[in-house]
């Protein structure tokens, strides 16, 4: 301890952030965790203001804390010092190590290169779906105002409005334009900061830093945002809480004049259970709705969806097929033509009416029943004994983390979101997680009766 004491007595602006993220995290973690993963880590001087370097003493303990705490550690140093834009673990050379911060500590890169790389680089980016461009959006009189309102809040300048408030049905493109306004935005302005997250996101992460009694960081972290993208905004319905701090970060924005987006399944006065003066805050600025799609739009959805799996060929009345039987939904007209797609690749049969209508039965017929995320996870976390919150947290342990990958495996088998849908509403995690989490279901299905009895009772009922 006399080591880091000694750090944090004088020295420079990175070591005393250093000796303040050090006592919040010993605090956050527990004594065991800390003293076990996170005490032998020390900070190594560099030259950079914009990046800290940290060093661990063997390449386990770098993987280790790189995969639970690298997103910590940057919000944490950002939260003292705006200026850090990425952090680095290292794994210390072996050999006699000081104890105390040494401007000449050797320090070799561990051999997992994203060890080294700056970690602010995978932490801050926002988690934009990179197919949601503006370019890939097919405009027309159902969704135009909303296309061009989104493309308006991406232009420099002062806002000629804030929040822009986007509502529509399922599957309709709100997320699609509110990550198309974060790609253009970050394209002119790569430096800056940019979030983009779901309500649920908000609250999770909201009342986890409550939990830890440590709201500062999440605070500043949302509020230092130049650019703030809230995804379904219905979900903090009926959450007190949540909603005061959201009511708070709003009016933050809004008073520093940055960018706010708002999407929800319905307009702001439609939002039941939601305060009124949030409701009132959403109404100050553009409220535009995009309505279902007429079969023209459908129509022009497929083409251009159809156009950018290279070298595929659908004949034109499949499409007209499907653009005529799938009305309001574009995640499902989309999943449909995925489906003709794939399917006919596997079998390597033509695509005609006959195959098409073959493969989508139940969808053209609109028999499907629709299962969404929510169901799914209010079912499993029923199931397992678990709050649906649980499946969106950061928990690996075992209990929490075998039933979030059924849920996984389930959302994809039972619905038409995509890999990154499907991590955005489990906390946001990585499409490769999804896939990794689908790999291992269908695996444990066939070496685990228990498990698979649970998949199997859990689609029982969902498709029910
Ligand atoms: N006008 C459009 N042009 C091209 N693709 C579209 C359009 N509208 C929606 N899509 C596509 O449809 C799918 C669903 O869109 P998106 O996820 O934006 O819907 P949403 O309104 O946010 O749905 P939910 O409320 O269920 O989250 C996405 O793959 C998106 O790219």
């Amino acid at each position: 301890m006399a080591g880091w004491q000694a750090v944090t007595a004088g020295g420079s602006e990175q070591e005393r952030a250093w000796a303040r993220v050090r006592a919040n995290l010993r605090e956050s973690a527990g004594t065991r965790l800390f003293d076990q993963w996170l005490k032998p880590m020390e900070l190594v001087a560099g030259d950079e203001a914009d990046t800290v370097r940290l060093a661990l003493p063997s390449a386990f303990m770098t993987n280790w804390v790189r995969n639970h705490y690298a997103d910590r550690l940057v919000l944490e140093f950002r939260a003292i010092l705006p200026q850090v834009r990425s952090v680095t673990i290292e794994t210390r050379a072996p050999g006699p190590q000081p104890t105390v911060l040494a401007a000449e500590a050797p320090v070799a890169a561990v051999a997992v290169p994203v060890a080294t790389a700056p970690v602010a680089a995978a932490a801050e980016r926002p988690a934009l779906d990179p197919r949601f461009t503006f370019e890939r959006f097919v405009v027309d009189a159902s969704n135009r105002v909303a296309f061009n309102a989104a493309k308006a809040l991406a232009e420099p300048g002062s806002p000629r409005f804030s929040p822009l408030f986007l509502h529509s049905g399922t599957g309709q493109g709100k997320t699609h334009l509110m990550h198309a306004i974060g790609h253009a935005w970050l394209a002119q302005f790569p430096e800056s900061r940019v979030l983009c997250m779901s309500a649920e996101r908000f609250m999770f992460e909201f009342v986890a830093a409550m939990r830890a009694r440590d709201t500062f960081a999440f605070k500043q972290r949302l509020r230092g945002a130049d650019l703030l993208l809230i995804d379904d905004l219905q979900f903090i319905a009926g959450k007190d809480a949540t909603q005061e701090e959201f009511f708070h970060t709003v009016n933050e924005i809004m008073s520093a004049g940055k960018r706010l987006v708002i999407s929800a399944d319905r307009c702001p006065q439609a939002l039941d259970g939601v305060e009124a003066r949030i409701v009132g805050r959403m109404a100050i600025g553009l409220v535009a709705d995009i309505k279902a799609p007429d079969l023209t739009l459908r129509r022009a959805i497929l083409e251009k969806k159809l156009a950018e799996m290279d070298g595929v060929s659908v004949p034109g009345e499949v499409l007209d097929l499907l653009a005529a039987r799938i009305h309001t939904n574009i995640r499902e007209l989309e999943g449909a033509l995925n489906r003709v797609v794939a399917y006919a690749q596997l079998t390597g049969d033509a695509i005609d009416l006959d195959f098409a209508t073959a493969t989508l039965g139940d969808v053209l017929r609109g028999g499907q029943r629709r299962v969404t995320i929510d169901e799914i996870q209010k079912l499993v976390s029923n199931h397992f004994d678990l709050k649906p919150l649980d499946l969106i947290s950061a928990r690996r342990a075992r209990a929490v983390a075998r039933p979030r990958q059924i849920a996984m495996y389930l959302a994809k088998r039972l619905t038409t979101r995509s890999l990154p849908e499907i991590g955005r509403k489990f906390g946001g995690r990585d499409h490769s997680t999804v896939i990794h989490a689908v790999r291992k279901i269908e695996e444990l299905r066939d070496q685990d009766r228990d498990i698979d009895t649970a998949v199997r009772t859990l689609m029982r009922e969902l498709e029910a």
